[in-house]
């Protein structure tokens, strides 16, 4: 059926759109390293040597200080970077309530939380005109966003490149899992791209646009209210593995000069705020710091495993975690399934079944996971909330039981998990979506007693 000729304007719009964001990404270089003071420059000159905050900033540039950390916190925590913009930040009109849309923020409290193994399908087709903030839709999460703890799990399905508007989120930083289709954020602090398989970390408060480089794009977000995503100690394992630093790349400087009405949204305190500035936000010529946006690519993941017997906790694929006040005890971590070789001898090789005093929310980015033969879909998501049984599912059990043990490579998927130390509450959208699978139960029975005394 042909549409309406707006409908086809529309269509021919975002075309467009995804024709020159993907040239744009064909050109992006970065600078490398998970924490270091990065420093970069658009324009020769423009970042300022020997100090800060010079009395007149070069090129007549204003300087800004953007604190991801308090002031005070310990040298190894402290997270700051100076941006060299053409307007300071502070020259906005006010902002006013806007449509939370389909996001919502912890507290959660629209349903009780659920013992209940949840599982969906993945997100209907958003409607025309959807771009990335408009299709964000939250799963459900935890803690509370007005005191810096927790973590609330979204995902996204979006259709349309963010055109005039931009977003920040003052409630967490976000980590974004593309699934299907692949990314680019515009950020302060310059380009990234994202294919399915690298995940983008945008640290709280930054501003930033989403432009697809497909038609449509869906993944995953966690949005982690508490102390920002750091690289796991190593401990035995030695100086290098997992997720190496050196892989993780930080933007060079970009900036929009642009004058024109741009919308920036704002998330704060779990509501979205509304501004419209008479000049693009995105507007950084140079900066440094370590307050900075990454992309990293899982593909890039050193996986560790057990080379005699036995399936190691998943602890070991963690990437990024997010300490809380207890030493060990995550408010979140995002932990990687990627592809990998089992040799363990005697061994049930798949993950076990077990009860976890941490919550596992799982999505799926391409391909299978050895846990479940069916009905774990990319773009879906399962939750295993505090405490509730769960693992291989009857097929997997008695695949894995019956298999012979020679070496075996695992590369026919990539799943993650955001872990977290406090139960997750599904929103009510997610409770009584048409997506969620009726029938989750179902993947357990079949398990009969094999018993013989
Ligand atoms: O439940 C899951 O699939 C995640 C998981 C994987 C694993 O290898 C061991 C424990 C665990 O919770
Ligand atoms: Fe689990």
């Amino acid at each position: 059926m042909s549409g309406t000729s707006t409908e086809q304007s529309g269509q021919r719009d975002a075309e467009q759109d995804v024709e020159r964001a993907r040239k744009t990404a064909e050109t992006l270089t970065y600078s490398s390293g998970f924490g270091n003071e990065h420093g970069s420059e658009a324009v020769p000159g423009a970042l300022p040597h020997g100090r800060n905050s010079p009395q007149r900033a070069p090129l007549g540039l204003y300087a800004e200080q953007l604190s991801g950390s308090a002031f005070t916190e310990p040298r190894a925590h402290n997270r700051r970077s100076w941006l060299y913009r053409i307007r300071p930040s502070a020259a906005h009109p006010a902002f006013a309530r806007a449509d939370n849309g389909k996001i919502r923020s912890a507290p959660f409290t629209e349903t009780v939380p659920d013992p209940n193994r949840l599982r969906w399908n993945p997100l209907p087709e958003p409607a025309p005109g959807t771009d990335f903030v408009a299709g964000l839709w939250t799963v459900g999460g935890n803690g509370d966003a007005t005191q810096r703890t927790g973590m609330a799990i979204h995902l996204y399905h979006a259709n349309t490149s963010m055109r005039t508007r931009v977003f920040s989120d003052a409630d967490g930083e976000l980590l974004i899992v593309p699934e299907h289709g692949g990314l680019l954020v515009r950020t302060e602090f310059g380009l990234l791209g994202a294919e399915p398989g690298e995940v983008v970390l945008i640290p709280r408060g930054i501003r930033f646009r989403v432009e697809l480089l497909t038609a449509t794009a869906r993944g995953y977000v966690c949005e982690n209210y508490g102390a920002p995503f750091q690289l796991p100690d190593l401990g035995p394992i030695g100086a290098n593995g997992l997720a190496n630093p050196r892989d993780f790349r930080a933007p060079v400087a970009a900036y929009e000069d642009v004058e024109g009405p741009v919308e920036v949204l704002n998330k704060f305190c779990g509501n979205l705020w509304s501004a419209t500035y008479d000049h693009s936000p995105l507007d950084v010529v140079a900066w440094h710091g370590n307050h900075v946006p990454y992309v990293y690519d899982l593909h890039r993941f050193n996986v560790i495993g057990s080379i005699s017997y036995d399936h190691p906790d998943p602890s070991i694929f963690t990437v990024l975690t997010s300490p809380s006040d207890t030493p060990g005890l995550a408010g979140v971590d995002f932990v990687v399934f990627a592809p990998r070789w089992l040799v363990g001898e005697d061994t049930f090789r798949p993950p076990y079944f077990h009860r976890n005093v941490m919550s596992e929310y799982m999505g799926l980015i391409d391909g299978a996971y050895d846990a479940k033969a069916e009905g774990f879909v990319p773009g879906g998501g399962s939750l295993h909330n505090m405490m509730s049984a769960h693992g291989p599912d009857r097929e997997t059990f008695d695949r894995a039981s019956a298999a012979e043990l020679k070496p075996q490579k695992i590369d026919d998927g990539l799943a993650f998990m955001f872990e977290t130390r406090w139960p997750v509450t599904a929103t009510r959208q997610a409770a009584q979506a048409e997506h969620l699978q009726p029938s989750y139960d179902g993947v357990w029975q079949g398990l009969e007693r094999h018993f013989r005394p």
